[in-house]
């Protein structure tokens, strides 16, 4: 299925939190709305579910409107980062749950529950407890619970924020074969960047009612498209300098701490902290006055003086990229 957004919008008293968002994604596509805390993207994927009515804009699925239609009418599945499964129930008995309401006959229900049951690998747990199950179990029964239905979309609300960070990454891995089996449209919202990175075809990153920029991950990083994209993306923000210590006629240049080669090279840098990650170092460093983190492959000590050159570079004009 695809779903276009069109010009959507949504106020909270005089709070504008959406401000005319629009994408098509496509059918198949894993699409992932990325944000900090608090830009609206929660609001956006209610809106999508029809929990929540926008202000201004359209909503087509597969070409039709479905802006004004309920929840119930949409065939669209939601699973939230609390999971919100029946406690007294069965793993069993919650997967079935929904189908049961729709009145699916007790034998499609029975094939439907277990052929969900293997594709998320919890055929073994059944008959257990919701209460008596880890919460990555937890969590593939929420899955399974919302995919039983056949629904024509999926839309996750940081559907993995409750795991610990190991449990997390296996979740991912995971989440995207599911996805890549149900060949369904997924639009995933998190504000963990290396979440959007490895799960998404494109990823929309939300900032100020806007989508910023949509792109396919490696553009995001390699090509952002703004300075606010260039500095929220990335495990360390990317550098910015003045165009002119580069010769450049723009306002300033960006690049990645890894976009630099050190050791040798016509700049020097003085080196105010260190930090190590995996077996790379980060020297967080001043530059002619400005502060710039490069990547080190080599020991540096806080006051080493670094020689180092760019080697590659982006350039920005007024908050923007600057190709040319
Ligand atoms: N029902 C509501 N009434 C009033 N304000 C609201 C309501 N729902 C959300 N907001 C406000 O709208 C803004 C966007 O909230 P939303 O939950 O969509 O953000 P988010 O990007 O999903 O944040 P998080 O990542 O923290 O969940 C916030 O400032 C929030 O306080």
């Amino acid at each position: 299925m695809t779903v276009e957004l069109i010009d959507l919008k949504k106020a909270y008293g005089s709070k504008r939190v959406l401000d005319g968002v629009s994408e098509k994604i496509e059918n198949g596509e894993f699409f992932v709305i990325l944000g900090p805390s608090g830009e609206g993207k929660t609001t956006l994927l209610r809106i999508m579910a029809g929990i929540e009515r926008p202000d201004g804009g359209r909503i087509f699925v597969d070409g039709v409107d479905v802006t004004n239609k309920p929840p119930e009418r949409r065939n669209v599945a939601m699973v939230f980062q609390n999971y919100a499964l029946y406690p007294n129930m069965t793993v069993r008995d919650n997967i079935a749950f929904p189908l049961k309401m729709r009145g699916v006959s007790k034998k499609e229900i029975e094939e439907r529950v277990n052929r969900v049951a293997g594709l998320l690998g919890i055929s073994d747990i059944m008959d257990k407890k919701v209460t008596k199950i880890s919460g990555g179990q937890q969590q593939r029964v929420a899955i399974a619970r919302a995919i039983v239905r056949n629904p024509s979309y999926y839309l996750l609300d940081e559907p993995l924020s409750n795991l610990d960070a190991r449990m997390r990454t296996v979740a991912r891995g995971e989440l995207k074969r599911i996805q890549k089996e149900l060949q369904g449209t997924f639009i995933y919202v998190t504000h963990d960047q290396k979440e959007a990175l490895s799960l998404a075809d494109r990823v929309a990153v939300l900032h100020a009612g806007k989508f910023e920029q949509v792109s396919k991950p490696k553009e995001l990083y390699e090509y952002p498209k703004t300075k606010w994209v260039a500095e929220f993306i990335g495990d360390f923000p990317m550098n910015f300098i003045p165009g002119e210590i580069l010769g450049e006629r723009c306002d300033e240049i960006g690049f990645r701490p890894e976009w630099v080669s050190v050791g040798k090279g016509s700049f020097t840098c003085s080196v105010e902290s260190v930090e190590a990650v995996g077996d790379s170092r980060y020297l967080v460093c001043v530059f002619k006055g400005f502060g710039i983190t490069i990547k080190s492959e080599e020991y540096y000590d806080v006051g080493d003086e670094v020689k180092f050159e760019i080697v590659e570079y982006r350039k920005f004009k007024n908050g923007s990229i600057h190709q040319s």
